[in-house]
Order: structure tokens, then sequence, then C-alpha cells
């Protein structure tokens, strides 16, 4: 009867890469306060003994650390290790327990570059497990029900925090001290209860199977930095960045993506030079970019990110520029991803 039951569930595999997920403080009433990263992926499968009653799962310890360290080497580890599981016949869903600083970064990787159908769902937690009313084991749960399930095929990259399922394009970190975090501008996609997922929406931008990119094809990402704007910002940081072979800068803008007239002469001057010039938005409940509005993206031959908050805007940038440095061509990629 047991054997029987194991076919019928589920195969996924939960890839672990550290965060608070894997966190432990000194005391329960330590939320705030702990190490990320501590405890191993066999632990934590084995602290929710439900999981068994939703799939077949068994783990893997990627790596062990806190997600503001993830280099782009560790990006493609991870995309090519979730590629081979996804070929793989006897893997149903794939489940990455990530750190939450940049947990939004992966997840929008994972949903340019993962060619499948197969659910990819990145999750974390905002409390480690040894808090009083920690997070992480329902996201856990959450996660493993998403992945098992049949419904969350072809939707893309999803993060499950909070009872929500969000599109991992669209999600970010919005705040780092409730439960409550992760959020979109655009709303979630669905909700998990009780292990049964909800939908009410689907991503209307390109991904996963759809997407021109194939984690297989990336031997390596270019540099692309992001500087930060401001009152009275300076030009010194662009400056800095471009000096030390950054083949993009993200121009983390203030609303629309403004530009202050201190910094416009040296980003017309750094895209003579041939360093593709990308406005974002650092406005925090969402930036939308507006081509041409604020400056004039054609005659300058900008960019624009679209909605993608700056962090997003250096994903897709790298994972862009890996195949064109035409600023037409990565244009035309930010409107459609
Ligand atoms: N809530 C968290 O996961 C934050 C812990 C750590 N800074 C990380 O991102 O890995």
């Amino acid at each position: 009867k047991e054997a029987e039951t194991q076919q019928k569930l589920a195969n996924v595999v939960i890839l672990a890469t550290g965060g608070t997920i894997a966190g432990a403080g000194a005391s329960a009433a330590n939320s705030a306060t702990y190490q990320a990263a501590k405890v191993g992926i066999e632990q934590l499968i084995a602290g929710v003994p439900e999981l068994s009653q939703l799939a077949n799962v068994r783990g893997e310890q990627v790596m062990q650390i806190a997600s503001e360290s993830i280099t782009n080497e560790n990006l493609l580890q991870l995309g090519r290790r979730v590629a081979e599981l996804a070929d793989s016949k006897d893997v149903d869903g794939i489940v990455i327990t990530h750190g939450t600083d940049t947990l939004e970064e992966t997840a929008y990787f994972l949903n340019l570059v993962e060619k499948t159908e197969k659910p990819i769902i990145v999750v974390g937690s905002m409390r480690p497990g040894t808090a009083m009313s920690a997070d992480g084991m329902l996201n856990l749960y959450n996660a493993v029900a998403v992945a098992s399930s049949k419904d969350a095929r072809g939707k893309g990259v999803l993060v499950t925090m909070n009872d929500e399922i969000q599109s991992g394009r669209d999600v970010s970190k919005m705040i780092n001290i409730k439960t409550e975090a992760f959020k979109s501008a655009w709303g979630p996609l669905g909700m998990v209860v009780e292990g049964k997922s909800y939908w009410f929406r689907l991503p209307a931008k390109r991904h996963t199977m759809d997407s021109e990119f194939d984690i297989k094809n990336i031997k390596s990402l270019p540099d692309v930095e992001i500087a930060y704007s401001y009152g009275n910002v300076s030009d010194t940081a662009y400056k800095a960045l471009a000096q030390s072979g950054a083949k993009a800068i993200i121009h983390a803008g203030t609303g629309n993506g403004s530009v202050s007239s201190r910094v416009v002469p040296t980003l017309q001057a750094l895209r003579k030079d041939g360093v593709q010039i990308i406005r974002s938005s650092h406005v925090n409940a969402g930036g939308f970019v507006l081509r041409n509005a604020e400056q004039p993206d054609d005659k300058y031959d900008w960019v624009v990110a679209h909605d993608l908050n700056p962090q997003k805007a250096r994903i897709l940038a790298m994972v862009a520029l890996t195949k064109t440095n035409d600023s037409k061509e990565l244009q035309r990629m930010f409107w459609e991803y």
C-alpha cells in the first residue's frame, strides 16, 4: 500500500542554497538576530514530516550561504543543476531554498534560462526555524505542494512566501522585518491553502519554454553593475564602474528613471565608449520607466528597464548581453521579458 502511494506522488527535488530558511538563532525570541545558512537540507526536510504526504521528496545541498553573497558563478552552478534535474524523467518538480535578500534575482534568472515546463519554485523564510512563529516550515510545505501540482506547469519560475504564489519575474522583497515581505506591483498569481493551489492570473511576459535564452548555452555572465541615484548625486560611481570594465550600467534612477543633469553628460560619453546605459527606477512599490520620457533615449541610444527594478534589470541585462550587444535588441528584450 505504501509503495502504491509513493508511486502516485510526484517526485520533487529540493535544492538547498542557505539563507534564513536554513538559519538558527540563540533563542526563540531571536527573530532577526541569528546566523543564516546553518541547517543542512536533510534536517530541513526532517523538520517538515508532512512533506512526505505531498511528494516523494529528496534534497541536495548545492551551497550553504547567505544570499547577499551569491555570485554569478553560483547562479550558473545552480541554473545548470536545475536544468539537469528538469531533464531527468524521474523529476516532476524542483524547489530551491534560498536566502530572501537576492531571492528575486535568482528566481528571475531561472525564469529566463530554464527550458522546462516543470514547476520550479524558489522559497525562503523571514524568520529562522528556531524563532517563535517561524515561517519556513509552511513556506517549504507550500513550495513542495506547488512543485508537485500539475497546474503549476508552464507558469514560469514561482515563489511561495506567506501563502501566496508569486511570479519569479515580478516578485520583490519589499520589507525585511515582516513575514509579509514579498510583493509584486501586479499582484500574486495565486494562493496555497492547506497544500492546495488556487490560481487567479498568468504571467504575460516570456519565460522558460518561450524564452530565447538557455542555461546550456551560457558559459559566463558579463559584468553588469548598478549605480544608485539621489539628490546631489555625482558621476563618480558611474565612471568608476565603467573603468572597472562594466559592459552595462543599470541606472537605479529616481522616479521615472530620471537622470541628474550632473550625470547626463557622463552617461552620454560612456555610451559613446560602448557601455550600455539602462535606465531603471528605485521607486519602492514598483518603478515603471517609460522610453523617451524624462530623457531622450532614442537620441542618446539608451535602454529603459520597463518595470524591472535595478537588481532584476541587472539579471536580464547580463543574460541578454550573452546574445547581443545591440541596444535595439536589448530594448526589445526589456519589453518582452
Ligand atoms: N531572510 C533571509 O533569508 C535573509 C538572510 C540572509 N541575508 C540571506 O539573504 O540569505
